[in-house]
């Protein structure tokens, strides 16, 4: 199959989209034809444009309110239909959408259509062009993609075809198995687009929510293994009405187009054995097994507030890199990397953004099958030169210039920390007890709200990983959405937390940290009350929440005056749904807005305590705010 994409999918000048469309290796765009009418230059001029860049015009359009008239205005719509055809004829493409009719006056009937179709397949004929009918979802007449085939196959014209367009099905919750049985040589045109489930006027929705396929909620790969299945092997091209993506960058949407189209298609070509399609084979999908080591870049007095926290929540420095001032903290199977080197990645990670998470290391199966599947869908792959005797690890770039690395058993990587990393005196290598912590519970991510959808898409695609729904965290000065991408087994768990203004707490760390990633890591316990004991034992300075929270709570799950007491002596917050409870501890927050968690969770909960995040973040803007007014 070929890849395309429509010129409003993404953002920019024509020739920015152009180019950013062009450099990610599309290998055709369609040519939404306001895009083309805003342009300079003649329709031979732009043509010649677009080829210049490798591109092919797969597609113009659409072209409105055809079929269904009578009289003059049916005479008008065939003389427009001959000036589109002319433009096309100078631009060099060789298709059009013709989009079912919304015009007032146009009148339904099936066979009405297709004599309108027949007639314009004639004047199609006489340019070699091909017209293709798109059923829109609130077409007057014709709104279903079976309807749109009946007109087209009863037309029964060699120059006019189906076009199908995944929005405009799933939306509808029209079977997408009811493809199977169309023609694949009377399809012209392949379209995708996801959305995400909102219930809404269906042409409001198509218009400003649609997202790229793995954004959304709609089952876009049943779609596409459908049209694959009737042998359909031509153009795939995505059409994405998105007000975000209106404003955004355009080689970042290009390439997420990508990913998602290289990904979708991957996922077919597994779904279904059988089809004479021929994709490129990729590496499947990574299942990830757990966090290796999550590593912060840090320096003076910065590292030893981190070192003194780390050691209040019962970590021990444990080792020390041969060659470098990289420390391991390490508790249960929690490995903290603290690097203070002045040179290479953790040095210029730390020049812009001070300290912070720089790396995260996954366990996969294969690191080799993981950069590559990664590579293949567009991630940047990241090197660095190695010291004598260090492990080449591979790695590609993650959230806010972060980096993620991956270490297997199979190739020797998981074997770094005996090779690279010598024991302190008197410290077993596996240090164990402490506090209890067992395992990093999840990875808390912060960016910007408009780079949501193109990270949970980074996760989703590559890793066998997915999504939960988005839920909306309350801040006191603004929203924070919040997602988490997970695998099936929890064992790697990362939420996305997208801030919209500077003043939530999620905003000012992006603007402390100058766009940094990892606001908070929170780790696991099995027993939050030890774990707070041993905490408090040590140090550890929780973080103080209010009479009123506890008394809310006890009316809320209905707890006991005793239970209610034993979480307020510790400051635990609690949550709980259907399938469990869930505990958790906050520390206070480092200056740039940074923090510690600790979590127990009990039965099969698999939340992150959203109901909790409107008072947990209202106690740390307490602890953040600067005492008295600033001196002028
Ligand atoms: O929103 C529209 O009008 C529109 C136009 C052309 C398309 O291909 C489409 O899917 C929607
Ligand atoms: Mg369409």
């Amino acid at each position: 199959m070929k890849t395309s994409i429509a010129t409003v999918s993404i953002s920019g000048s024509f020739r920015e989209k152009l180019e950013a469309i062009a450099r990610v290796g599309f290998q055709g765009i369609e040519i939404f034809e306001q895009d083309f009418i805003a342009e300079e230059g003649s329709p031979r001029e732009i043509g010649r444009m677009i080829r210049d860049h490798g591109l092919e015009i797969a597609l113009f359009q659409p072209f409105r309110d055809f079929e269904g008239l009578t009289g003059e205005l049916r005479r008008r719509a065939f003389d427009r239909a001959r000036a589109k055809f002319d433009t096309m004829a100078e631009l060099g493409a060789s298709r059009i959408l013709v989009c079912s009719s919304v015009h007032p006056e146009a009148l339904g009937g099936i066979d009405r259509a297709a004599e309108d179709f027949r007639e314009l397949g004639e004047i199609a004929r006489e340019y070699g062009i091909t017209v293709g009918y798109e059923a829109l979802a609130w077409g007057r007449h014709v709104n279903d993609h079976r309807d749109a085939w009946e007109i087209v196959r009863r037309a029964d014209h060699p120059n006019v075809g189906l076009i199908l367009d995944s929005f405009h099905t799933l939306a509808r919750r029209i079977d997408p198995d009811t493809i199977r049985r169309i023609p694949a040589d009377r399809i012209v045109f392949v379209q995708l687009a996801d959305a995400p489930l909102i219930e809404m006027d269906l042409l409001y929705w198509s218009r400003h929510f649609r997202c790229m396929p793995g954004e959304g909620d709609l089952p876009v790969t049943d779609f596409m293994r459908a049209v694959a299945a009737t042998g359909y092997d031509d153009w795939v091209s995505l059409e994405i009405f998105n007000d975000q993506f209106r404003g955004g960058r355009p080689e970042g949407l290009a390439r997420d187009g990508l990913r998602s189209i290289v990904a979708l298609l991957d996922d077919v070509r597994r779904a279904e054995p059988d089809i004479r399609a021929r994709l490129p084979e990729i590496p499947p999908r990574v299942p990830v097994r757990g966090v290796e080591f999550v590593e912060f870049t840090t320096r003076g007095a910065e590292a030893e507030a981190l070192s003194a926290m780390l050691a209040s929540m019962g970590f021990r420095h444990v080792a020390d890199h041969v060659s470098k001032r990289v420390e391991l903290w390490q508790q249960g199977a929690v490995r903290i990397v603290l690097n203070a080197e002045e040179t290479g990645f953790a040095a210029s990670a730390w020049a812009m953004h001070g300290s912070s998470v720089c790396d995260i290391g996954l366990r996969v199966d294969s690191a080799a099958d993981t950069v590559a599947r990664a590579t293949a869908l567009k991630a940047e792959p990241f090197h660095q030169p190695v010291g004598p005797g260090e492990l080449e690890i591979p790695a590609v770039r993650g959230v806010g210039g972060s980096v993620l690395h991956f270490l297997d058993e199979a190739s020797g990587l998981a074997r770094v920390w005996e090779v690279e990393f010598r024991p302190r005196e008197g410290a077993a290598p596996e240090a164990p007890g402490g506090a209890g912590l067992t395992r990093i519970d999840h990875i808390a991510e912060t960016m910007s709200y408009d780079e949501m959808l193109s990270w949970a898409l980074f996760y989703t695609s590559i890793f066998e990983m997915t999504k939960t729904p988005m839920v909306d965290v309350i801040d006191p000065d603004g929203l924070v959405r919040s997602q988490a991408v997970a695998s099936r087994d929890g064992a790697v768990r990362i939420t996305l937390n997208g801030a919209e203004t500077h003043r939530t707490l999620a905003g000012s760390f992006l603007a402390e940290s100058f766009g940094g990633a990892v606001q908070h890591l929170a780790f696991a316990t099995d027993d939050i009350f030890a774990t707070a004991g041993a905490l408090e034992a040590a140090g550890f300075e929780a973080l103080p929440m209010t009479e009123n929270y506890y008394r809310d709570l006890k009316a809320r799950f209905g707890l006991t005056a005793e239970e209610v007491e034993r979480l307020a002596r510790h400051h635990i917050l609690y949550d709980e749904d259907e399938k469990g409870a869930y505990f958790q501890l906050y520390s206070r927050p480092f200056d740039n807005g940074f923090f510690f968690e600790i979590v127990e969770r009990r039965g099969a909960y698999s939340g992150y305590g959203a109901p909790n995040a409107p008072f947990r973040i209202a106690a740390q803007k307490r602890l953040m705010r600067p005492k008295g007014m600033p001196r002028r």
